[in-house]
């Protein structure tokens, strides 16, 4: 092995002092990586509403000063005592799922939580529970999701760790870390959405957008979207949007009984990409009887209960939800990689701003305010 004794890297890292405050860009140490970790130097990362939803909750408390971000491209500096199949110099992708393809889960392909590493919202690493960002003054950072990737270095467990493709751009493996993913997943893997298949997208983020065009590849024939947005409409077109409904448009009637018209007695499949518990029920009533499926890849900042009919349930109809889009981190993002290179995935389209590190915050505003998909933030500009 090369990198024998690690030693603790100085660099810069966007930390977040508090909740809903702007990050500061500042010195920090990050360790070497311990055992089944890796260290990895991050070459551009982007921002996910998830991050957005975590970084705004001030209800949460004892997690600040935190580092967040977890779509990322980096490449291996270092790897930890027991590290397999990595190097220093591997191009990777860190992942928020993890995938130690060893548990239960891993081995079945019913399922892409790993119970071994599960899934859980943590302060620190998830096998020893520390961190390995240390501040200024020496006061430890948290971490956030495992990945942390608003810092120029981070470590991170090995089962959140995909070797991909040298060849992929950086910003198109950043997209592959979360948001892409989990869309096309989950029309790709969960739903699998057929041929003629009618589709209803709410929220037409990265997420919602890559749900399309996982419906675009399996051959759906109405795509509809529903965003407040109403630049949403001519964007939604270019992922193979095929109606655009704006629920703030529609007078008298109620976003579902436009789409069980639009679609003679509703969609096939309903997704919902916001977050909003309301939003669900909305969802599940546009969702066909029979056989409709409704699911849900939006993170409830509060954790709502979801209300939902049940003898309309007695009609067929049913709900799921996911991480990730069911993607199997290790084993699906080579194949989402694959897909890209042969341009059957078009995945250029969702990166629609950049940013040097030093203009995170820029990134943020632009997601806040409904401008951007992903905004691809370089480390090294
Ligand atoms: N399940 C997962 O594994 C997973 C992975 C990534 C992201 N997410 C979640 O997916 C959701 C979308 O993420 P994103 O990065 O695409 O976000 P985004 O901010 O880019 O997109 C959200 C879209 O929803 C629209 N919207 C907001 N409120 C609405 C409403 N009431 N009705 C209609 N449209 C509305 C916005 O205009 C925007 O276009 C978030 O909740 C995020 O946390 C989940
Ligand atoms: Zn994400
Ligand atoms: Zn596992």
């Amino acid at each position: 092995m090369e990198d024998k004794c690690p030693e603790p890297i100085r660099c810069k890292a966007a930390v977040c002092r508090a909740a809903g405050e702007p990050l500061t860009l500042e010195e920090i140490v990050v360790d070497p990586p311990k055992a089944y970790e890796l260290r990895i130097k991050i070459v551009c990362t982007s921002l996910c509403h998830s991050d957005v939803t975590f970084w705004r909750m001030k209800d949460f408390p004892g997690v600040f000063p935190r580092i967040f971000g977890h779509e990322a491209f980096g490449v291996v500096e270092s790897v930890g005592e027991h590290v397999e199949g990595f190097a220093a110099g591997d191009s990777v992708v860190p992942t928020f799922l993890s995938q130690c393809s060893e548990c239960t889960d891993c081995k079945s392909s019913r399922s892409n939580v790993c119970s071994k590493n599960r899934f859980a919202v943590r302060a620190g690493m998830p096998r020893d529970g520390t961190s390995r960002f240390r501040d200024a003054d020496g006061n430890p950072l948290h971490h956030f999701l495992g990945v942390s990737s608003f810092s120029e270095y981070t470590v991170v467990d090995v089962t959140q760790v995909v070797k991909v493709d040298p060849a992929l751009p950086p910003p198109t493996a950043c997209l592959l870390s979360c948001g892409a993913s989990t869309g096309v997943g989950a029309a790709w893997k969960l739903a699998k959405v057929e041929p003629g298949s009618s589709v209803a997208i709410f929220g037409l983020g990265a997420v919602g957008l890559a749900v399309a065009e996982g419906a675009r590849i399996c051959g759906a024939s109405k795509i509809i979207g529903v965003d407040l947005n109403p630049e949403k409409d001519e964007l939604g077109k270019k992922f193979g949007v095929t109606h655009f409904i704006n629920p703030k448009e529609l007078g008298e009637k109620t976003v579902s009984q436009v789409i069980v018209e639009m679609t003679d007695g509703g969609a096939d499949y309903c997704f919902e990409c916001i977050g909003l518990a309301a939003v669900m029920s909305d969802a599940f009533q546009s969702s066909r009887e029979g056989w409709g499926k409704t699911i849900i890849l939006g993170v409830e900042m509060h954790g709502a209960p979801l209300s939902i009919p049940s003898r309309e349930i007695l009609h067929g109809k049913s709900v799921m939800g996911s991480l990730f889009g069911g993607v199997k981190p290790k084993q699906d993002i080579p194949i989402l990689a694959e897909k890209y290179l042969n341009k059957e995935l078009e995945l250029d389209k969702f990166i629609t701003h950049e940013v040097a590190f030093k203009d995170i915050n820029t990134a943020f505003d632009l997601l806040l305010q409904g401008k951007s998909l992903r905004c691809t933030i370089w480390m090294d500009k």
